[in-house]
């Protein structure tokens, strides 16, 4: 902002901070609901089956707090944990097993896996109706074309997606940029804002000049695992951004030893922004209740079929 002397001091932020936490109450309330109907006119309950191998610090957090969602809604959770050595075939198994069961209407394996497996073979196993992932390429690919509506998309995507509905930012006719073309969010989060009638443009690594590229859009999503390098100066003034990035970055002031950062700057960013996520409580809530959506819809697939 400019002082009355005319140097910059700081800048103010404008923009309007989209709490994801909040949102995610409000729709984990919804599912709650949805699964309390299920029981009385089916008497059975979602299941998800989330699997986790070996001891990763964040992984284990991450599952926690799914499983830990889960049980607020009323899901009935099934874990299996494995051993950082495991073998492909046991791993195929377990899913196997979960791909038969009738109870389990959803099958999360934790990434990444370790190096020695085959991560896209063992995707591939889990049943497409089971996919709440959204990451089966029969998933990704009918989310890639006309005409075809996916069984689930993928839940980061989504989550993006529905903080900016639920914010009132429109999409449709709307220049976006998605920073990142990974398998499980950028490539999905550009699929889903271009069905959404976005006009999509995807940076990656080899973009020269991103910056110029994201200065263009009206909807920037950041998921390049790259720590506040989306910077002020990039963004648009009245851009949407979402930041999808979970950084640590060491802070020996936290419990953990670390904080986490997003991809965006945030501050600067907020400056030019309409809307912003931050992080953390912005796009990492939203995961974890699109993940409980889709094993809700799963299930009333399942049980209204049967
Ligand atoms: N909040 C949430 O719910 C979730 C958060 N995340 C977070 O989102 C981030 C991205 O995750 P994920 O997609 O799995 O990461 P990946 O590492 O799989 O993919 C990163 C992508 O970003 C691109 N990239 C890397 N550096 C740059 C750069 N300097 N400029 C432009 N593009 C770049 C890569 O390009 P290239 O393809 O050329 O290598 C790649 O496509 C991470 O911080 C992760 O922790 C992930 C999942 C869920
Ligand atoms: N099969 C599979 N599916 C996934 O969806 C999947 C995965 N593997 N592997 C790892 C990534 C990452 N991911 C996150 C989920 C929630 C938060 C989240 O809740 N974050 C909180 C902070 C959590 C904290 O404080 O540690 C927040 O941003 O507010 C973050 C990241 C899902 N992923
Ligand atoms: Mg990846």
């Amino acid at each position: 902002m400019a002082a009355a002397d005319g140097v910059v001091t700081s800048a103010a932020q404008q923009a309007k901070v989209i709490d994801g936490k909040a949102i995610s109450a409000e729709i984990r309330l919804e599912l709650a609901e949805q699964v309390k109907q299920l029981q009385q006119t089916c008497g059975k309950v979602p299941g998800l089956a989330v699997v986790l191998v070996g001891t990763r610090g964040d992984s284990e957090t991450y599952v926690r707090s799914k499983r830990k969602a889960c049980e607020e809604v009323g899901i009935a959770s099934y874990a299996t944990d494995l051993p950082e050595d495991v073998c492909e075939d046991d791993l195929l198994q377990v899913v196997a097993q979960y791909n038969a069961d009738p109870n389990v209407h959803g099958i999360l394996v934790q990434l990444p896996l370790p190096g020695h497996i085959n991560e896209r073979r063992i995707l591939d196993a889990i049943s497409i109706d089971k996919d709440v992932d959204g990451f089966h390429p029969a998933n990704i690919g009918a989310l890639a074309m006309r005409g075809r509506t996916p069984l689930f998309v993928s839940c980061t995507p989504k989550g993006c997606v529905e903080l900016l509905e639920r914010s009132g930012v429109q999409i449709s006719g709307k220049r976006a940029v998605v920073i990142g073309r990974s398998n499980i969010v950028g490539t999905p989060a550009a699929l889903l804002l271009q069905q959404r009638d976005a006009t999509v443009t995807v940076v990656h690594s080899r973009t020269r000049d991103a910056a110029s590229i994201v200065a263009e859009a009206d909807i920037v999503i950041a998921a390049m695992g790259k720590p506040e390098s989306v910077r002020g100066s990039w963004i648009k003034a009245g851009a949407a951004v979402i930041d999808v990035g979970t950084n640590p970055v060491p802070d020996a002031t936290k419990k953990r030893g670390y904080r986490l950062v997003g991809d965006v700057a945030f501050h600067e960013a907020a400056a030019h922004a309409s809307h912003i996520t931050p992080v953390p409580g912005g796009v990492g809530p939203m995961t974890i209740t699109m993940l409980l959506s889709n094993t809700v819809d799963s299930a009333k697939r399942a049980l209204h079929a049967s």
